[in-house]
């Protein structure tokens, strides 16, 4: 079996919706948000802490396990799964827009995107049909097509070139993807011009494929931008598949995203900012590492019921961060995955009691206070 989605209850007043997603690997609740194990790590966590702080599913990406260490050796451990102990649901972005965002070097042509090693400068070839064996290799519950990703901003002819490409590429991912226990998704693009994307939704939506990402957007747009173009796309998308917002987001964009009827998200910000020491608070973000935390013995967010918030100060956190211990980013990264993933958990809560709006807009209020 493949996948199967069930929407299983919606909110009267904004597109909100749960959902149950039902893949090889298990069933997850949505509206869900995915942590990013670019190459095959959730990065400073283990498998057993990621499920510990509610983690369902996660994120490996095409681009980075196919350079390193490559699909067949991943494959030879049979498959992402053994390979990183991840007994849930997976999802593998294609690397089209990996190639676009860290190749150093590309050529793109209708065959495919010729590109450069961000490792070590070798030069390398994607085409869809390649995009479609590096996934069926590295074994995801949930493989992407190989889209391209126009920029932003771009002009009205590059969005619609980049758009129709991606449709030509759709076909051809649909026509080479061929393991059974595996849902490809198709990707929706067109950039920031409604004609675009209704047409690009209209193409990909039509090809038959069992869930859809909405791509090219989080990538430099102002927020009120991403969420206009929202508004007039997802009624536009079957309301009885998955629609995954790709590369969102922060607390406010997951907010904004469930409020339009996203299922599913993932995003590298929590895990990132918690790296350089930036960790989410329900007061907003809190730059930890500041000398103003040093005699702060608090815990990071005194409403977190995480393992970080029950044992550790701001000022010990702080401590381990400026003196480079490891142990520093394990906690704070611990913190910020367990805090999208509670919010993910109350708003599924909220969406179920009817009052998602209330509960956005009050927890909206609180985060984006000074
Ligand atoms: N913001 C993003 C993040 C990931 C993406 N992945 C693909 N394949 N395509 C896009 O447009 C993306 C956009
Ligand atoms: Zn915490």
């Amino acid at each position: 079996m493949t996948i199967s989605f069930e929407v299983t209850g919606n909110d009267t007043r904004s597109g909100a919706r749960l959902g149950l997603l039902t893949t090889p690997h298990g069933t997850i609740k949505t509206p869900v948000f995915m942590p990013v194990g670019t190459q095959a790590s959730v990065k400073t966590m283990t498998p057993e802490e990621v499920q510990e702080v509610g983690g369902t599913m996660i994120l490996g990406n095409t681009y980075h396990l196919y350079l390193r260490p490559g699909h067949e050796i991943v494959a030879e451990a049979g498959g992402l799964h053994n390979f990183m102990n991840w007994p849930g649901p997976i999802l593998t972005d294609s690397g089209g827009f990996q190639v676009f965002s860290l190749g150093p070097l590309r050529k793109i042509t209708d065959q495919g995107v010729t590109f450069r090693s961000h490792i070590d400068g070798s030069e390398h070839f994607f085409s869809p049909e390649k995009a479609m064996e590096i996934q069926m290799a590295l074994g995801a519950d949930v493989v992407m097509a190989f889209d391209e990703c126009a920029p932003y901003p771009c002009s009205y002819d590059e969005a619609r070139a980049a758009t129709e490409r991606t449709t030509r590429w759709a076909e051809r991912c649909l026509n080479r993807h061929d393991r059974k226990d595996q849902a490809l998704f198709g990707i929706i693009q067109g950039g920031t011009y409604r004609d675009l994307r209704l047409k690009s939704a209209s193409e990909i939506t039509s090809l038959g494929f069992p869930g859809f990402g909405i791509g090219g957007l989080s990538v430099g747009e102002p927020k009120p931008v991403m969420y206009e173009v929202l508004d007039y796309l997802v009624p536009e998308m079957p309301w009885n598949k998955p629609r995954y917002l790709m590369g969102v987001g922060s607390p406010d964009c997951l907010l904004e995203g469930v409020s339009r009827g996203v299922d599913m998200f993932d995003c590298v910000l929590p895990t990132r900012i918690a790296r350089n020491g930036t960790v989410f608070t329900r007061d907003g973000k809190l730059v930890v590492r500041n000398a103003e935390y040093a005699r702060d013995f608090r815990p990071l967010d005194p409403d977190c019921d995480c393992y970080t918030c029950k044992n550790y100060s701001r000022a010990y956190i702080r401590h381990l961060i400026k003196a480079n211990e490891v142990l520093g980013i394990r906690l704070t990264t611990l913190h910020n995955l367990r805090f999208v993933l509670r919010l993910m958990e109350d708003i599924r809560a909220a969406i179920a009691n009817g009052d998602f709006v209330e509960y956005k807009d009050r927890f909206l209020q609180r985060f984006n206070a000074e």
